[in-house]
């Protein structure tokens, strides 16, 4: 089977518990290359413990979640070396995270936070890593002369923007993002929204996009998940969920976004 033919994710039956209670519950999908596939529901739904099993960062407490590794195809990444798993998160993966700030490194320049990044997977040429810095600048609408900057003395959607630029200069094939436009003003959110639509449909990004928003989510995913109480409850395309929701819960959902 061709890289292109199999799935890049696979989650079955993905359960979380913190105790008794359960954030998330059987929760089991595919995710094809190119595809984004965003996961809503009201907060507390467990959008974000789900975030975090599929991405590795903490391990499910029942269920398994397989990436479609190089080198030896579906792997479960519970099974994988702590080692192993963290070179995939600075190489294959990406995590744009809500707060600009819990994904950028405050104490050094804008150019160096994207330089980093490509020396982490093996970049050593000063002059090449900074051309790419200003590469990656430009492309996420950051003037050149701000490279040697400071994150902080930037804006919040800028800081959104250089997060986005970090993450991105690798050239990973699969980016996971919690509410990147959670928290910013309408206006910045509008431009920063169709920024990450350009880059993702450009570079052929698979992305993992949990919103509470459906207007995010209508914008940007191809695919969509309803979840509600740590459960599943709807699941299929973006514009069938949306324009024929068939859960009572998606159905109210929708109807409150429309009548705003
Ligand atoms: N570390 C934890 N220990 C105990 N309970 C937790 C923990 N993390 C999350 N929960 C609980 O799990 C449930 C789901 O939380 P989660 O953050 O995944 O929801 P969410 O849909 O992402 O909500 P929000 O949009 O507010 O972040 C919530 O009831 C939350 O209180």
């Amino acid at each position: 089977m061709s890289g292109a033919e199999a799935p890049l994710l696979v989650a079955r039956g993905v359960t979380k518990r913190f105790g008794d209670f359960a954030a998330c519950e059987e929760v089991g999908f595919s995710l094809w290359p190119g595809e984004v596939l965003g996961i809503v529901g009201e907060s507390g739904s467990g959008k974000t413990t789900l975030l975090k099993c599929l991405s590795g960062e903490i391990e499910p407490s029942r269920g398994e979640v397989l990436y479609s590794t190089r080198a030896e195809g579906l792997k479960d990444i519970a099974a994988m070396s702590e080692p192993e798993r963290r070179m995939l998160q600075r190489t294959d993966w990406a995590f744009v995270h809500q707060n600009p700030r819990d994904g950028l490194r405050l104490s050094v320049s804008a150019g160096a936070n994207i330089g980093e990044r490509l020396m982490a997977v093996g970049a050593r040429h000063y002059g090449n890593i900074r051309a790419e810095a200003l590469d990656w600048l430009e492309r996420v609408e950051i003037r050149a002369e701000r490279i040697d900057d400071l994150p902080a003395t930037f804006s919040g959607g800028m800081q959104q923007r250089l997060q986005i630029a970090r993450n991105l200069v690798s050239n990973p094939r699969l980016v996971f993002m919690d509410e990147p436009t959670g928290g910013l003003d309408v206006s910045v959110q509008a431009r920063l929204l169709d920024l990450i639509r350009t880059l993702v449909r450009r570079l052929g990004l698979s992305v993992v996009i949990v919103t509470h928003d459906l207007a995010v989510a209508r914008l940007l995913s191809t695919r969509l998940m309803v979840m509600q109480g740590g459960h599943v409850i709807e699941h299929g395309l973006t514009d069938q969920v949306l324009d024929d929701p068939q859960a009572p819960y998606t159905q109210l959902l929708v109807s409150s976004v429309l009548q705003v």
